[in-house]
């Protein structure tokens, strides 16, 4: 098992782990921004939506779930991973999830028919352990996130490997325990293109 400190991991084909993409200023200042905003509490865990509301029930997203542009302080961040070709277009939708040590999430891919091909998370604060389990055999690979990563999930570690964060308070990563604090991830996807399409046919003339 690896510690992903300082390794661009490949073991899953179409994930890439990029260790601090972020500088320790940005990070706290993304933070304090994050805190300064409206946190959502209809789910265990607090979240914020930005560029498109997710409904989570129906596992949608539509034009008519448009929240805004997103403001500037996550905008720069979303410029700079289009700049750094981590993907194609600058993304439209951004969800700020919060995790008390001992929350989690539960394995899922990303909704295939909302959202486009890469998925981005940036961590915040906490280390913490995301569990990838392949959708059709047993196999699983647990990822050790640091805070101020990237973790990107484009093809196969997107459609054919499920992501959870299992819900616990410490992370055993080979033989290190990692004690978890709060987390704040910042998922960055594009909505997907029909979608999209049917934004701009609102907007034809004829
Ligand atoms: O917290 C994370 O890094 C991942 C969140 C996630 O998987 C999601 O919002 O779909
Ligand atoms: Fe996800």
């Amino acid at each position: 098992m690896q510690n992903n400190r300082d390794t661009e991991l490949t073991q899953i084909p179409g994930m890439k782990y990029i260790p601090d993409y972020i500088t320790e200023d940005e990070h706290d200042n993304l933070l304090e921004m994050i805190d300064r905003q409206t946190w959502l509490e209809d789910l265990k865990r607090r979240v914020q939506h930005y560029g498109y509301k997710y409904d989570y029930k129906k596992r949608s997203v539509n034009p008519s779930m448009y929240l805004g542009e997103l403001p500037e302080w996550l905008l720069s961040i979303a410029r700079r991973l289009y700049d750094n070709r981590i993907l194609g277009k600058i993304p439209d939708q951004v969800i700020i999830n919060e995790y008390q040590p001992g929350q989690g999430i539960a394995d899922h891919v990303d909704c295939p028919r909302c959202f486009e091909n890469t998925i981005i998370s940036l961590s915040l604060v906490s280390t913490c352990i995301m569990q990838f389990s392949h959708v059709t055999t047993p196999e699983k690979i647990p990822i050790l996130l640091y805070p101020r990563s990237l973790i990107v999930l484009q093809g196969q570690a997107r459609y054919q490997w499920k992501h959870g964060i299992p819900a616990r308070k410490i992370d055993k990563y080979g033989c290190r325990e990692f004690v978890r604090t709060r987390r704040v991830s910042m998922t960055f996807r594009n909505i997907s293109q029909p979608q999209n399409t049917s934004i701009r046919q609102l907007f034809q003339t004829k």
